[in-house]
């Protein structure tokens, strides 16, 4: 199934102007453009606000004053989201099709099966639409909540480590999956896994500092999806886990 999107989504436009929880300082004041139709990595050291600013983009959290998050195609941002998370988020009392048709169900609307469907084959789990969240594996589950994501079609995609909970084979294929099936969306994603960044990523941007900005970090020239066996992917990936150490011991 072709899920990628043609002509890819829009830009999304960030400015902060920073941000405190109760006082305390968590990020400085930055301009950010996420280019449309790329997936932009998000990395930075535990509690360096990576959540802080997705949650922020997805409005789950009050924007403070000044700050101003925009599509470049000038349309809204709210209700063009789509979010996954580290937990699959299923409600474990609804089968794979019912969780997947969820969204829809929410609003009102009469869900799309037959997308459904194609969403649940193109993420490798046809067969199992009757299971229970309990019967599947996690990556099972991964893969259902990608295509849950997906069934939404919304032209921004927040991810916040989204295949960190399973094991390293599970989220090598999860990571090929969701790449060809996030291709033209602007995507955005926090991980703690360099390599992860460094496959899928058209930019890697690390939070350093004290309160944190973004800082971009160079990328292999290919485009992606890379592989993880590519002498440029490796390399950058070390670069990368060296300016992770930097911004941690900057943090500390
Ligand atoms: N609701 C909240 N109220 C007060 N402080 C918060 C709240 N949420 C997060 N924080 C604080 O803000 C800072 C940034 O948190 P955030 O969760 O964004 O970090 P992170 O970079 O995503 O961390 P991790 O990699 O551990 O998930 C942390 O110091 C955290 O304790």
């Amino acid at each position: 199934m072709d899920c990628g999107r043609s002509p890819p989504s829009p830009g999304l436009s960030l400015r902060i102007p920073g941000f405190a929880f109760a006082g305390v300082p968590v990020l400085g004041a930055f301009a950010l453009e996420l280019r449309g139709g790329e997936t932009t990595a998000l990395l930075g050291p535990s509690g360096s606000g990576k959540s802080t600013l997705l949650r922020m983009v997805a409005g789950l959290l009050p924007a403070p004053a000044g700050a101003r998050i925009a599509a470049a195609d000038g349309g809204p941002v709210a209700g063009r989201l789509a979010w996954m998370a580290q937990q699959d988020l299923l409600l474990p009392w609804l089968d794979l099709l019912g969780n997947v048709m969820l969204g829809a169900r929410l609003r009102g609307e009469a869900p799309d099966r037959a997308r459904a469907l194609r969403l649940i084959e193109a993420v490798g789990l046809a067969g199992r639409e009757r299971a229970r969240p309990a019967e599947l594996s996690g990556g099972m589950r991964q893969r259902a909540a990608l295509a849950r994501t997906l069934m939404e079609d919304r032209p921004f995609v927040l991810m916040d480590e989204p295949f960190s909970a399973v094991d390293a084979p599970t989220r090598h294929r999860l990571q090929g999956l969701a790449a060809r099936l996030l291709a033209g969306r602007t995507v955005l994603l926090v991980t703690h896994d360099p390599l992860e960044a460094m496959r899928l990523a058209h930019r890697v941007l690390v939070l350093r500092g004290s309160p944190a900005v973004p800082v971009e970090v160079p990328v292999p020239a290919a485009a992606p999806p890379r592989e993880a066996h590519d002498v440029a992917v490796l390399t950058a990936q070390g670069a990368l886990l060296e300016s992770l150490a930097e911004a941690t011991a900057e943090a500390a």
